[in-house]
């Protein structure tokens, strides 16, 4: 059996979610922000962070996969669900659950800025500098992380541990 070791507890998450989004708020006020989601991990994420921001917001969901079941990437980035919103000339904040090699959030910078937005920019729960392949900034960061694979608050082993609270080390 997978064993988990207790990392971030759901009262940790929940004060540094409510502090990047006052940041965000700061830095766009008066501008038309679209967030963009990436499925499925950045679900809980996403739906906690929108609800502490005070500027108008849309929202919306894009579907990238490339872990499948196991706790390295593929390497292979599939979009099975495209965003549906023209985010032409609107500022795109992406929302994602965790930065790990990388490739998964530049095949999607590179995809979001050729429908013409003002501006792209990245926005992540975890950042885990361990993996990483590829040079991406990432704009907004709630915790940088070492090392081993996370799950739970959205991020999946194998599709199981969405849903617990917090967040967990997964030995396997
Ligand atoms: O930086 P990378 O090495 O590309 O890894 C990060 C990506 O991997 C996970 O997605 P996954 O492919 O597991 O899909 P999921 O969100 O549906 O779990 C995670 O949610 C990120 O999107
Ligand atoms: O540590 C992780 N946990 C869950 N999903 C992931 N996708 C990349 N890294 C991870
Ligand atoms: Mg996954």
């Amino acid at each position: 059996m997978p064993e988990l070791t207790p990392f971030l507890t759901k009262d940790d998450i929940d004060k540094k979610v409510a502090e990047i989004a006052r940041k965000i708020s700061s830095d766009y006020q008066g501008r038309e922000l679209v967030l963009i989601g990436i499925l499925k991990g950045a679900f809980i994420f996403m739906s906690d962070l929108v609800r502490h921001l005070t500027v108008p917001v849309q929202v919306d969901f894009i579907r990238a996969a490339s872990y499948g079941s196991e706790t390295s990437s593929s390497g292979t980035i599939t979009i099975t669900k495209e965003i549906e919103t023209d985010v032409k000339n609107k500022h795109v904040l992406i929302i994602e659950d965790i930065i790990d090699t990388g490739l998964t959030i530049g095949y999607l910078i590179d995809h979001l800025k050729s429908f013409g937005p003002k501006s792209v920019r990245v926005c992540a729960l975890l950042d885990k500098k361990e993996r990483r392949s590829t040079n991406v900034s990432v704009d907004y960061v709630c915790y940088t992380v070492e090392n081993g694979f996370l799950v739970g608050y959205g991020l999946d082993y194998a599709e199981n541990y969405r849903n617990l609270p917090g967040i967990y080390h997964l030995k396997l």
